[in-house]
């Protein structure tokens, strides 16, 4: 194996990017360089603390936490808060006492900007929150897109139906101005959405067997689980829960175990499908010139390997 890929992780921790990040830690595949903090899940104050608060129970309080923007890109106050998907403290209502540490001085835009500056084209983002930081970031340094490596998204619902509503998945909908921004700013980007995501599930039985392991991280996951199970028990009725962050995470890990298709992505940023995102496989040229035209292309997740997802998941919290 050569150099770990170095990552940030841009996170609105929130119990499934609680257990991305304990998975990104666990992985000798990659470098986690910072987290870059976002609302979505919880408010960007609490998503700062709840990162520190992983950090410190991992013992990797090395790993710089910076503090992302706490309105959408248009400046947007009224924001989505999904503390009913993760609890209110956003980690399954666990109360845990307050970090030690402190984010740095820097915003997660400028942290995110001075990386890709010092390792051109080594960095991968794993965007797991709305896409606010990223495209502050490209609005810092316009090069941005060229010069950052990997940009991995967890977003979108690509022809399937969205999680806020019939239209929209959650972290595009958390801020659609600044995702079509993203995907059109012609970055390598590749979009996990939940038409790859709803498949891949941790079941009742593998949060057992987490709770059997002498794991830590598996230990700590098995304490803030339970809102996250009861709230797909009420939404979807089942008695699982989707693995929205660690899939997106595990591209960065293992990209073969999902296969992407190329195209371009435009996301709707008005009316009653605000947050919809569109992918256009470029294969008709149309006749009329059209929003899609001329735009830089993007990879899109297709198929995943869940089982083997789930495996490699489990392995690495259970061995923790
Ligand atoms: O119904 C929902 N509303 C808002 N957020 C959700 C919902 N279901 C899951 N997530 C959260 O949004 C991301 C994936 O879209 C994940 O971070 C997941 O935890």
């Amino acid at each position: 194996m050569g150099e770990p890929k170095k990552i940030i992780i841009d996170t609105d921790p929130g119990i499934d990017d609680a257990m991305a990040i304990f998975l990104a830690l666990q992985s000798p595949e990659v470098e986690v360089i910072g987290l870059t903090t976002i609302y979505g899940n919880v408010y960007t104050t609490l998503a700062t603390r709840n990162a520190l608060h992983l950090l410190e129970v991992a013992g990797r309080t090395d790993i710089p936490v910076a503090e992302g923007s706490h309105v959408t890109l248009m400046k947007g106050t009224k924001l989505r808060i999904a503390d009913f998907v993760h609890g209110t403290d956003g980690l399954g209502n666990q109360n845990f006492p307050p970090p030690k540490g402190k984010s740095i001085e820097e915003s997660a835009a400028a942290f995110l900007v001075r990386h890709a500056n010092s390792y051109p084209g080594k960095v991968t983002v794993v965007a797991l929150g709305p896409l606010t930081n990223i495209a502050l970031a490209i609005q810092l340094d316009p090069k941005f897109p060229k010069k950052i490596g990997q940009i991995i998204i967890l977003g979108g619902a690509f022809a399937v139906n969205g999680n806020v509503n019939p239209s929209t998945e959650a972290n595009i909908f958390g801020d659609p101005d600044a995702a079509d921004f993203v995907f059109t700013s012609g970055a390598d980007i590749l979009a996990v959405g939940i038409n790859v995501t709803h498949q891949v599930v941790l079941t009742d039985a593998d949060r057992y067997k987490l709770a059997q392991s002498k794991g830590k991280f598996a230990q700590y996951l098995c304490k803030i689980l339970d809102v996250y199970f009861s709230y797909h028990h009420d939404a979807y009725n089942i008695k699982g829960v989707y693995l929205h962050d660690p899939t997106t995470l595990i591209a960065a890990v293992n990209p073969s175990l999902l296969t992407y298709t190329t195209g371009v992505v435009r996301v709707q940023t008005s009316g009653i499908t605000r947050g919809l995102t569109i992918f256009y496989n470029t294969k008709k040229r149309f006749a009329e010139v059209t929003e899609w035209c001329d735009k830089p292309t993007v990879k899109v997740a297709v198929t995943v390997d869940a089982p083997a997802v789930v495996d490699l998941i489990m392995e690495r919290l259970i061995n923790s």
